[in-house]
């Protein structure tokens, strides 16, 4: 199985949490508050562009969530694909250029079309495109969540998707599967479903004889031996199963379940029916600051700590004091997220440093009473403040 590249951090675990998710186990789908469903491009799309049908059908299904009162924020791929008749393509380009000029053509096609077949409903869309960048700076990430929180109270329906047309190459998600991850948690959802053009993972590609569905991912240890290499069908699809598996986890480590089957049985899934893979929350929920902290924030820089730092303030959940600090790498500004590793390189923490790098060297291995002694009293000598960082977890494993 391909490695993951998310990394995760680590829960307490608290019972009677206040911010419990009502949804534990996929007999408490229907308890959903709000969910967010992503749909893949081999669900939408063909060499032919948009596939009518199956948009219908999965407006039906939102609809009907709809009217019994649950939320829902659609994540939906299909823009670069439906590009593909008006540019006379039958396939995914290869180049980024040709991807951007698609994705623009096509995305106003899948709007459209949505804004057409919801009307059905008399349900008003709005088309909310992000890119990574959006997410990654704390202001913007909130001035998204603010605006899809405002589009729910209006009961207008959101549909996000990258924005294909200016993402760049470094930045750019690529999948919408860790999009509709984050977007899970930038809306506090209490579910993820992911859609795809196969009904659940197998334990390997599901032509293959002898593969099998996996019903419940619970731990790591469900997914040994699952191969997910093989790439998405179709010339559309994108990141196959290992940015499904790798969305479950991110969903997982912030306690959000997630519901992988394909568009066709997922009102089959919702009426109760046993399908698709679930994938249990690993935890409590975070807040969604502590999520961006851990998944989604830009990394400015690092503190390398030493072994009584570790032990003092990393497994006590306390403040970094200065004091325990041995180096500080890159450029950052108070407020921006470091890394915090331990002697060996290895990091153990997100956090915002509350002072510059500029302003640090000075202050690394003092106490607090000499920094203050020496450098007037603002300085308390608190680098990253205990309400202010996340525990990532030891290796780079989705499940912990
Ligand atoms: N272990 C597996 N279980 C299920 N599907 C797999 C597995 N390995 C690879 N796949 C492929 O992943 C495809 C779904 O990925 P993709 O085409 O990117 O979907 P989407 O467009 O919905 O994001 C499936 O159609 C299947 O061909
Ligand atoms: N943002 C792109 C989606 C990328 C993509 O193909 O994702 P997916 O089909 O979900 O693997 C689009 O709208 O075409």
């Amino acid at each position: 199985m391909a490695e993951r590249r998310t990394t995760v951090f680590r829960y307490s675990g608290a019972a009677g949490d206040p911010r419990a998710n009502p949804v534990v186990g996929r007999e408490d789908l229907t308890d959903a508050r709000r969910v967010v469903i992503k749909i893949g491009s081999s669900s939408l799309t063909g060499p032919h562009g948009l596939r009518t049908e199956e948009i219908d059908a999965l407006v039906d299904l939102v609809a009907g969530l709809r009217s019994r009162g649950t939320q829902v924020v659609l994540v939906s791929s299909g823009a670069i694909a439906a590009g593909f008749p008006a540019l006379g393509l039958s396939r995914r380009p290869k180049d980024t250029a040709t991807q951007q000029a698609s994705a623009a053509v096509g995305q106003n096609r899948l709007i459209s079309y949505y804004s057409q077949s919801f009307a059905r409903y008399d349900t008003t869309v709005a088309q909310v495109l992000l890119t990574a960048e959006e997410l990654m700076r704390r202001g913007q990430y909130i001035n998204a969540h603010r605006a899809l929180a405002r589009l729910l109270t209006l009961d207008v329906m959101p549909i996000v998707n990258e924005n294909d047309a200016v993402a760049t190459r470094e930045i750019r998600f690529g999948d919408n599967d860790r999009l509709a991850a984050l977007t899970a948690n930038l809306v506090k959802a209490d579910l993820l479903v992911l859609l795809s053009d196969v009904d659940a993972l197998y334990t390997g590609h599901p032509s293959l004889p002898d593969s099998r569905r996996i019903r419940t991912v619970s731990s790591d240890e469900d997914l040994a031996g699952v191969d997910v290499r093989t790439p998405g069908s179709a010339g559309v699809g994108t990141g196959g199963m290992v940015t499904k598996v790798d969305a479950a986890g991110i969903a997982a480590t912030t306690g959000i379940p997630t519901l992988l089957t394909s568009a066709g049985r997922a009102a089959d899934a919702f009426a109760g029916e046993d399908v698709g893979t679930w994938f249990s929350a690993a935890g409590r929920r975070r807040s969604a600051r502590a999520a961006w902290l851990g998944l989604t924030a830009r990394v400015r820089g690092r503190l390398t700590i030493d072994d009584g730092a570790v032990a003092g303030a990393i497994d006590r959940g306390r403040s970094l004091l200065a004091a325990g600090i041995t180096g500080a790498v890159g450029d950052f500004t108070a407020g921006d997220v470091v890394e915090i590793a331990d002697a060996s390189g290895r990091v153990l923490a997100r956090g915002l440093a509350a002072y510059s790098s500029s302003q640090l060297p000075v202050m690394l291995g003092r106490t607090t009473s000499e920094l203050k002694a020496d450098l007037g009293e603002g300085y308390d000598g608190v680098v990253v403040h205990a309400d202010d960082w996340v525990r990532l977890a030891p290796t780079h494993s989705a499940f912990l």
